[in-house]
């Protein structure tokens, strides 16, 4: 007899509590406001520090509560009319009704908080650029319910698809793209047989990934190539239950990155490899950690976590040297061609995986200075290697603090100390924060 599957059991929805009023003196890296009430903890989102509000709580737990705002009876001079219609619903943004000035100041406090055992107030520097426009990547969430398509983003307190007019954190020209998609594709067939869409920017211009549910027939196909056409963009087909688009040398993504001294790289990438979101900031932070690792023609560097050599190429215009590791096979062989095409032989790749150690191929090399940009998980599991291999330089970039914070503490515990740290601001209008750190070894 088959075995039947349980039903699954379905929280019921807490009822709401009574509208309460609630003085806000805290913010948590998520943007939501944190109030206390006969000494319970309520998070509110969308309260700021300094406002008395209204809310209701949604979820009553143990150690704390989470709440609704319903009104804010005393403001805070630092809220601001969110500069995007869609704020409310979209989650995309959580600090849009903060100023850009309280937004970094609230991730600067966060970031010393999660670094409060490695550095002092006084240390933290800034690199940021503008704060709207500056997002050349997208994915787009496409839903069809009753009859009706809807494109856009996932909303801020549920899974469901927001539908998107415009996006302001996009590029200006990813923002035409997106009126343009969305006017074509609302009413046509084709949103019928899509997964998602993605958006992108480069150098070569802009282009568009479309994932398939289903085989694409080619009267369609004809249609969306005069669609990009017209739009002057790429499209990409992702067949269904394919990983990734099929996509020839010839048209592949191309990035440029600029140095003040020695001039253009130029890096081909396949539009679904792993590329920095915000172009300006990624130039900006490519530049600082040249300067702050100040290599020199005998230095030897491992660039760990290399994708396609974002770093690695720019590190080989000054180093003896760098070898470059990345776990995805098709990435290191792009990161290869990349080489090729800006002519420099003293920069070589290896795929592998950084949670294993491995060594032995490195063991030849007197490597000087590391450069490492691990996903959010961080990289503990390869510092003993590091420390093994004893670099006198570890440039640390991270997307993920409190997992910075662990392998610094580690790195700091093993002989290495703390010589500067950035805050980078690569997604304004987010509660995201990058990093740099640079760690020397203590003689
Ligand atoms: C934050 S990205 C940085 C990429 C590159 N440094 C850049 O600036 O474009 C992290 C990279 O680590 C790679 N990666 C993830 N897990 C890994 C692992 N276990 N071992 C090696 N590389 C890994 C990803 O494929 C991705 O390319
Ligand atoms: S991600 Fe775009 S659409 Fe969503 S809130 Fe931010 S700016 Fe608005």
């Amino acid at each position: 007899m088959r075995k039947r599957t349980p039903p699954r059991r379905i929280a019921k929805p807490q009822p709401l509590g009574p509208v309460m009023t609630y003085a806000v003196d805290g913010l948590t890296h998520e943007a939501k406001g944190v109030a206390r009430l006969q000494g319970k903890v309520t998070f509110i989102e969308g309260a700021l520090p300094g406002e008395t509000v209204t809310a209701q709580v949604t979820k009553a737990g143990r150690r704390f509560d989470e709440a609704v705002l319903k009104d804010i009876l005393e403001p805070s001079p630092d809220r601001m009319d969110p500069a995007c219609s869609h704020f409310h619903q979209c989650g995309g943004c959580s600090f849009q009704h903060l100023t850009n000035e309280k937004q970094l100041a609230a991730k600067a406090d966060w970031l010393q908080g999660q670094l409060r055992h490695l550095i002092t107030t006084q240390d933290l520097e800034l690199l940021s650029d503008v704060s709207i426009g500056y997002r050349r990547r997208a994915r787009l969430s496409i839903h069809r319910k009753n009859g009706k398509t809807v494109l856009g983003y996932r909303g801020k307190a549920s899974n469901d698809i927001v539908s998107i007019e415009r996006c302001i954190v996009l590029t200006e020209r990813l923002q035409k793209v997106f009126a343009s998609l969305k006017s074509a594709l609302l009413e046509d067939e084709l949103a019928v047989i899509l997964g998602h869409i993605e958006l992108l920017e480069d150098t070569k211009g802009v282009s568009v990934v479309f994932r398939l549910t289903s085989p694409l027939v080619n009267e369609l196909k004809k249609q969306w190539d005069n669609w990009a056409q017209a739009q002057d963009v790429s499209v990409y087909w992702q067949a269904p239950k394919s990983s990734k688009a099929d996509v020839t040398l010839d048209s592949m993504r191309y990035y440029d990155l600029k140095d003040r001294d020695l001039g253009e790289i130029r890096l081909i990438y396949h539009p679904q490899d792993f590329t920095q979101v915000n172009a300006t900031m990624n130039q900006k932070m490519v530049t600082q950690a040249m300067d702050w690792l100040n290599l020199n023609d005998q230095d030897v560097v491992l660039d760990l976590f290399c994708g396609v050599g974002n770093f690695s190429l720019p590190l080989a215009q000054r180093a003896r040297t760098v070898i470059g590791v990345e776990l995805q096979e098709s990435m290191v062989d792009h990161a290869r061609k990349n080489a090729q095409l800006n002519h420099m032989d003293n920069v070589s790749f290896i795929a592998a995986d950084l949670t294993k150690s491995f060594q032995n191929e490195l063991s030849n090399e007197q490597v000087t200075k590391v450069l490492l940009d691990p996903p959010r998980a961080g990289a503990f599991e390869f510092l003993d290697s590091i420390i093994k291999i004893g670099p006198i330089q570890i440039l640390y970039v991270s997307c993920n603090a409190s997992t910075l914070a662990r392998d610094a503490e580690y790195l700091v515990a093993k002989g290495y100390r703390v010589l500067r740290v950035s805050l980078m601001d690569m997604f304004p209008q987010t509660s995201h924060v990058e990093t740099m750190m640079l760690l020397q070894k203590k003689k």
